[in-house]
């Protein structure tokens, strides 16, 4: 019995690393510590596609840790939010938080969790999931208890909901893959670690 090929997340979200766990599968843990609001800005300067950016960033992460571990096979993920043509990032202050919940609220927006995985430097496989979302409209005594009860978690995610949590009470619809919200296409990541025998056919 050949050993199963060396996995490695290049993420530091904790969400990503319990999705594969809770399907048996036990990545090391490597995050990439790349400047994402750079390639960013640059990508967003030259009007590239919310879902080019994900790719991109997502591809970034990998390449720079496979680079390092080449006999490893290494994913590497990324989620951004768009609202119309605006891209979002995440909170830095509750006060942001609280004006990207606004700016959401009453309206659709789309998730977009992109993963690329690489081997020996070189990229071996992609996806990128997408999901809507449509946020009711919901009343500023709510928003104002949502923002008490979370605090500095809404800096977290992007969107300043957990979908485990107390999200779905924001959402009047949402269409699309649940672990696509969490940040990750885990459906498609464990169907290309089967290919890899580091998940189980
Ligand atoms: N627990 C939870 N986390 C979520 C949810 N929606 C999004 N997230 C998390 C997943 C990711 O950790 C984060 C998306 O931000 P990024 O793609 O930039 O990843 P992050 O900065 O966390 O780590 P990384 O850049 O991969 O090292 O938000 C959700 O519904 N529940």
């Amino acid at each position: 019995m050949t050993e199963p090929r060396r996995l490695i997340l290049a993420s530091a979200s904790p969400i990503r690393a319990t999705m594969l766990r809770q399907c048996g599968v036990e990545p090391e843990i490597v995050p990439a510590r790349v400047d994402e609001a750079a390639l960013k800005a640059g990508m967003v300067a030259e009007s590239a596609k919310p879902r080019d950016i994900a790719d991109a960033l997502a591809e970034m992460k990998a390449r720079k840790i496979s680079q390092k571990h080449p006999e490893a096979v290494v994913i590497g993920a990324d989620q951004v939010l768009v609202q119309g043509d605006r891209l979002f990032d995440k909170a830095e202050t509750i006060q942001e938080a609280a004006e990207i919940l606004r700016t959401l609220r009453n309206s659709a927006h789309t998730l977009l969790s992109a993963a690329v995985a690489y081997e020996g430097g070189e990229p071996v496989w992609r996806h990128i999931g997408q999901v809507q979302l449509v946020m009711r409209d919901f009343s500023d005594d709510f928003l104002a208890d949502y923002i008490t009860r979370h605090g500095d978690g809404l800096l977290a995610t992007v969107g300043c909901y957990k979908l485990e949590e107390d999200g779905p009470a924001l959402f009047s619809r949402v269409q699309g893959d649940y672990f696509t919200i969490l940040g990750l296409p885990l459906l498609e990541v464990l169907a290309f670690l089967r290919t890899r025998r580091i998940a189980t056919s």
